[in-house]
């Protein structure tokens, strides 16, 4: 038995079928080379009987990469279908047709309304249509075609069985059993492919493979089950894409079988470093996000916030980490910096920026980094590099600082602020002022408490990071008597921000009069 698994990827078709992800011929050349470059055995293009859209995207698609995977197109056991398909493939170097009728009582009765000796006859007389089509070719020996009894899994086992061989007599060169509607179970699932192993006579002339919608969320779970038990094709989309709930993802099936290689003991052609890039363009082009928490490709599938872990991972990475970032192709940072980070964490980062802070300046950053996860829910680099500068400019002798803040502002009141603000001298002074808005009234009332009178010349507020919840840097400059004094502060609220900046500069003008005094008081 090969210990290689096909990788059948069917984004194009079944992922197509996601409602809201209809691609044109360009958008699906473009994920048609992603496919083929993530290293995909068979690229099932489409369906091109459905629309003369999906026709010419199949002949592209064929033309253009057929020479580097097997490009596949689906049809029912319709003549008609099988002809456009084959018409369709022409120009693949390697080309299979996939043929497909349901066998499920449920579908025999209702949809089809065909006896089973019906669907018996259809599927052989299809097969071996399609593969006489295909040995017209000159330079195809063996007709590479699919045969798949759509709901598989919910039709009778032994009917199942007698589909299976027929077909496999007829041509098929590979037998797809689909779990149409996600309602196998592993070890149902298990059960159906080790029966058909078991009970076809000619099992061994196909490959088998496993089809499964994720409509109970066991779709990866049930394609493995279908690896176990001796199917060597997986069918699976990107994304885990596909009609209803999806199919299986390519992404996890395939890192399944490599992070434990060690249980399954097989491998894939699959360039796993290519999974991320391929997922994020496919997002792009069909328009449909990425769950957060998704399984390998997600934004928090390498992501650690709490500081247990993240103090784990800092020794040895495989205490949290069951396969690397880049072999899945993510780059970026993944200790995510948050209110349950710890220390070695907060420290790792502030060193890989660069900084080198004493114990005592660390633990002050690390307060204000706790104080600012509590508001804002991810910490960017930025944020930490701006905590680390506010951290220096409150090294600056303060002879004031700010002990409770309050402003009121809105249409229809004056604006006020009211400010609390404690001396060196561990005096409090709290006074209240109003102004054009609430930054003015913070400012005119730090004036009136300080005594010192500034001029504002130069004001600016920028967002350090992204997002709704980033921190705010005010940066200001004042003139106190004709000297320049300068100001920066950082919060999540810009009115805090600014109070803080403008405090600073205050406090520098007081630092340099004061120092001025010491000077003169020393004759100097
Ligand atoms: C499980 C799967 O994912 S199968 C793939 C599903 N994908 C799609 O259906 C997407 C593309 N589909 C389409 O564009 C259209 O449905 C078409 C072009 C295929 C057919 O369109 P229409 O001719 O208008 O038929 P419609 O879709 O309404 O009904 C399906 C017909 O196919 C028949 N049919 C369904 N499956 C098969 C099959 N495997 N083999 C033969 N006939 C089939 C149905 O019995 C029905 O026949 P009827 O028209 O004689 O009653
Ligand atoms: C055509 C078949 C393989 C299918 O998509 C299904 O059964 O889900």
């Amino acid at each position: 038995m090969s210990d290689t698994i096909t990788i059948f990827d069917t984004t194009l078709r079944d992922g197509e079928q996601s409602p809201g992800c209809s691609m044109d011929t360009a958008e699906k050349l473009e994920v048609a080379k992603a496919l083929v470059e993530l290293g995909v055995d068979v690229v099932e293009a489409g369906f091109p009987i459905a629309s003369p859209g999906d026709f010419e995207a199949v002949q592209k698609i064929a033309e253009m990469y057929g020479d580097q995977s097997t490009i596949c197109a689906l049809a029912r056991c319709r003549k008609e279908d099988v002809d456009r398909a084959w018409e369709a493939l022409q120009h693949a170097k390697n080309a299979r047709i996939h043929v497909f009728l349901a066998t499920s009582a449920i579908h025999r009765e209702f949809k089809l309304k065909m006896a089973k000796e019906e669907i018996i006859r259809r599927a052989v007389e299809m097969v071996k249509y399609a593969s006489d089509q295909m040995a017209t070719r000159s330079d195809i020996t063996v007709p590479n075609v699919e045969f798949s009894p759509e709901d598989a899994s919910r039709t009778e086992l032994d009917f199942l069985c007698e589909v299976v061989e027929k077909t496999i007599d007829a041509g098929a060169t590979t037998v797809n059993i689909p779990d149409t509607v996600g309602y196998a179970t592993p070890d149902h699932f298990r059960t159906v492919i080790s029966y058909l192993k078991a009970n076809v006579p000619n099992i061994d002339r196909a490959v088998i493979s496993t089809h499964c919608h994720n409509d109970l969320g066991l779709a990866v779970a049930n394609s493995l089950a279908g690896v176990e038990s001796g199917a060597r094709q997986i069918e699976c989309t990107m994304n885990g894409l596909g009609e209803r709930a999806g199919n299986a993802a390519l992404e996890e099936v395939v890192m399944a079988l490599k992070t434990r290689q060690d249980y399954f003991k097989v491998e894939t052609n699959i360039n796993t470093k290519k999974l991320y890039p391929t997922s994020r363009l496919i997002s792009n082009v069909t328009g449909m996000a990425v769950q957060r928490n998704k399984a390998i490709v997600g934004q928090n599938a390498f992501a650690h916030e709490s500081g247990i872990h993240q103090h784990g991972m800092l020794q040895e990475r495989t205490t949290y980490e069951i396969m690397r970032p880049e072999d899945v192709g993510y780059v970026g940072q993944n200790l995510v910096l948050g209110k349950h980070s710890g220390r070695h964490a907060f420290r790792d980062r502030i060193e890989t920026l660069g900084f080198s802070l004493n114990d005592e300046d660390f633990q002050k950053v690390f307060d204000a980094f706790i104080a600012l996860a509590d508001k804002k829910k991810e910490i960017y680099d930025s944020d930490v590099i701006a905590l680390v500068d506010n951290q220096s400019s409150a090294l600056i002798e303060q002879e004031w600082s700010i002990k409770n803040f309050h402003t009121l502002g809105g249409t229809g009141t004056i604006p006020t602020a009211t400010i609390e603000l404690e001396h060196e001298s561990g005096k409090i002074v709290q006074d209240a002022a109003t102004g054009d808005g609430p930054v003015d009234a913070a400012f005119k009332c730090l004036e009136r408490i300080t005594g010192v009178s500034a001029k504002l010349t130069n004001y600016s507020v920028r967002s350090v990071s992204s997002g709704k919840d980033a921190l705010g840097e005010v940066s200001l400059s004042i003139d106190v008597d004709g000297l320049n004094f300068h100001g920066k502060g950082v919060s999540t609220d810009v009115i805090e921000a600014s109070a803080y900046s403008y405090l600073q500069a205050l406090n520098k003008s007081l630092s340099r009069t004061r120092g001025r005094r010491k000077s003169e008081q020393k004759g100097l």
